[in-house]
């Protein structure tokens, strides 16, 4: 669906230099902290910036040769993305009639309702849940095969969170060949939506894997000074001083588990293993 390899772009003191591949069917997820380069890896993939190298495939071509037919199988939210605030719901449904021909009125109409947002009003008096939301909903109701989603959930409360993951749920569900690519500061949104996860960091991608192992396999041992000396660092991942002594993250838990009952192995947040891979040495 998208492959992007060896992706580069320099800007002052920031390098990008990154990879990474959305299958058909797939949630990807992409976590970074602020400035690690997700908004430019997104501008990049829809050809918004010029990289100074590497290649990006969506559907199968490059993306300097997608046709206006292939753009509209595409869904887009950036975080700069938007109508004019001078518009109001009923103006922009011709707008989008006219852009996508698989635009479905009805369903938009119904998702507006559902969520309450009001027809009438001009989308600047609108607030920033009402917002995320709109924009989430025009991504999905043109029968798009790819979404690429940019901090859909930023400024959201856990509730408006949930309906826009409960929007993008059924999205999926409609269709197995379905992707998304999708980031977000808050991993928990991704732990629940995505099937695998890409940590950016200073514009390098420095994890990748499939969430239900980084929730199976990885875990954080929290070790005194003589435990973390006799300790087998074969499966240590990262380290990092604290109080107590140290504490390790490993992809290894069972080994763990098996070979050092006496030590404390916790399962770790996905905050808590992305702390440790930025954090740790
Ligand atoms: N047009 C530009 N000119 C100069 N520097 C830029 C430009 N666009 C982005 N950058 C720099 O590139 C780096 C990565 O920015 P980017 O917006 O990709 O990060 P991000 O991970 O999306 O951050 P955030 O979560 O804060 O949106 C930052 O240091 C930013 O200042």
């Amino acid at each position: 669906m998208l492959k992007i390899e060896n992706l580069k772009k320099h800007y002052d003191n920031f390098f990008l230099e990154c990879s990474l591949q959305v299958n058909p069917g797939q949630v990807t997820g992409l976590i970074g902290q602020n400035g690690s380069g997700k908004s430019t890896t997104f501008k990049a993939i829809l050809d918004l910036i010029h990289p100074d190298g590497g290649s990006i495939t969506l559907f199968g071509k490059d993306n300097q040769d997608i046709t206006p037919e292939d753009k509209e199988k595409l869904g887009v939210v950036l975080s700069d993305s938007g109508f004019s605030g001078y518009l109001r719901i009923k103006d922009i449904i011709p707008i989008l009639e006219n852009m996508y021909r698989q635009f479905d009125s009805s369903f938009f109409i119904k998702q507006v309702q559902r969520f309450s947002l009001p027809m009438d009003k001009q989308i600047k008096d609108f607030s920033t849940g009402m917002k995320a939301k709109l924009k989430v909903l025009v991504a999905i109701s043109h029968n798009a095969q790819l979404l690429i989603l940019d901090e859909p959930t930023a400024g959201l409360d856990v509730i408006a969170r949930d309906e826009l993951l409960d929007m993008l749920r059924e999205f999926l569900e409609e269709d197995d060949e379905r992707s998304i690519l999708i980031s977000s500061h808050i991993s928990s949104d991704l732990e629940s939506l995505c099937d695998d996860l890409y940590m950016i960091h200073d514009g390098k991608i420095i994890l990748h894997e499939d969430t239900d192992i980084l929730l199976s396999n990885y875990a954080l041992l929290k070790v005194d000074n003589k435990q973390y000396e006799a300790l087998d660092k074969s499966y240590i991942l990262r380290v990092k001083k604290e109080s107590y002594g140290y504490s390790c993250l490993t992809n290894e838990r069972q080994y763990y588990l098996e070979n050092y009952p006496n030590i404390t192995i916790e399962a770790g947040s996905i905050d808590e293993l992305i702390t440790m891979m930025i954090r740790g040495k």
